[in-house]
């Protein structure tokens, strides 16, 4: 295959970084974009070391600004799109989310089109699948069963729109007579080193005595370790890319999960932080129904406080049901059509963490240090 380049959007992100490490190992790749909103100075660095190994361009700018986008996606053979906002406690204003997370990805699309760019991947998640109901079962889901999920919460809502725009794009003629090939992977809970949703269980924790939280302990879920998401993408560029495989891969989307045992959110978190001390909450948890109704009940008063004030509940209906449903899937689609076999086996991702939420706690000690001194 001759010189090829590809954009990673959100690249400076968590998953984003992963995918631009695994890039620089691939054959006759020329050039890697990264466009990301920021780009925190600790990213900076660690890129400028890939530099000599590869040409990496950093644009800083937003998904929405259809200029950058533009000369981000000009002469790129490969657009790896994972720009977006993730926010499940509903923080961040509903049109934010929908903008970036929507609108943004369908800029992309017709950018692509204008760019002629002929391979798109986008990064969905779990979350446009469901869960719907905590009441609801699903173990080893898999592609066929074309789970959809019905909440209306920005995040998942906006991420089940944006795959749709994905996946419709599929065979949209470019503006050089080729045709844009798409699919859209979709990843399980991620954790691994700078995970952003860890970071936030284990700093909570550390500011309430080393104890974690307890708010998920009826889920059972398989979350997925970073590294091999980031493998993933990089299985589906290259078979996208491959005029063989990339018939059956075209308009697809796939599930993906690894060796990670099926547990629960809080189990998993408590798994990583043991070792330094980080404890369970041992105190009563209210049953899962309680809690529903009592977060239904909240977003009645939130919403009828709207007119004249802004009342965020401290949990709301679908973060119950996201964090007490038993919801695991299978990867065999991936491993079938992608030839997606893990990376990392569930004892190094986890070593691996565990270091990593070690140096966590090691740099809470060392700033309570300085601050009694
Ligand atoms: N973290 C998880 O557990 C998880 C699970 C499943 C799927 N995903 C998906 O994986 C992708 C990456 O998530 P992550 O965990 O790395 O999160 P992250 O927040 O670390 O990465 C997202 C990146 O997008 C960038 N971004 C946000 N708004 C932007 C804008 N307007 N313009 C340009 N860049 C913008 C952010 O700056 C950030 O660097 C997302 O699409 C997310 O939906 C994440």
């Amino acid at each position: 295959m001759a010189g090829w380049s590809c954009l990673v959007t959100g690249g400076g992100g968590f998953l984003g970084q992963r995918i631009v490490h695994l890039l620089a190992e691939e054959k006759e790749l020329q050039e890697i974009r990264v466009l990301d909103k920021v780009f925190r100075p600790e990213v900076r660095e660690e890129f400028s070391k890939l530099q000599s190994k590869i040409r990496l361009t950093l644009l800083e700018g937003d998904i929405l600004d259809e200029q950058c986008l533009k000369e981000a996606c000009q002469g790129a053979s490969v657009v790896i799109h994972t720009a977006s906002v993730i926010d499940v406690m509903n923080v961040v204003q509903r049109e934010t989310i929908m903008n970036v997370n929507v609108r943004g990805t369908q800029l992309l699309l017709e950018t692509c089109v204008q760019a002629s760019v002929p391979v798109f991947i986008h990064t969905s998640t779990i979350e446009v699948a469901g869960p719907n109901s905590y009441r609801e079962i699903i173990q080893d889901g898999h592609e066929e069963e074309h789970l959809e999920t019905a909440w209306s919460s920005p995040y998942p809502y906006s991420k089940k729109l944006a795959e749709k725009a994905v996946l419709g794009a599929n065979g949209w003629a470019l503006k050089n007579g080729g045709t844009l090939y798409t699919c859209a992977l979709r990843p399980m809970y991620i954790y691994g080193e700078g995970s952003p949703l860890l970071f936030a269980h284990v700093d909570s924790a550390l500011k309430n005595n080393g104890i974690l939280s307890n708010h998920c302990k009826f889920s059972r879920v398989n979350p997925v370790y970073v590294g091999n998401v980031a493998w993933a993408h990089i299985l589906a560029l290259r078979a996208l890319r491959d005029p063989q495989k990339a018939p059956t891969i075209q308009g697809q989307f796939y599930y993906i999960s690894d060796g990670t045992p099926h547990q629960s959110y809080d189990d998993l978190n408590y798994t990583l932080g043991k070792e330094w001390g980080l404890c369970l909450d041992s105190g009563m948890s209210l049953p899962v129904s309680l809690k529903y109704w009592l977060a239904f009940l909240l977003e009645i008063v939130s919403f009828l406080l709207s007119p004249i004030y802004k009342y965020r509940p401290p949990f709301n209906c679908h973060l119950v049901t996201l964090s007490n449903s038993v919801f695991t899937f299978s990867y065999k689609k991936a491993q079938r059509e992608l030839g997606y076999e893990p990376l990392f086996t569930w004892e190094e991702a986890k070593q691996k963490t565990k270091e990593w939420v070690g140096s966590l706690v090691k740099q809470h000690k060392e700033t309570l240090k300085t601050k009694t001194h």
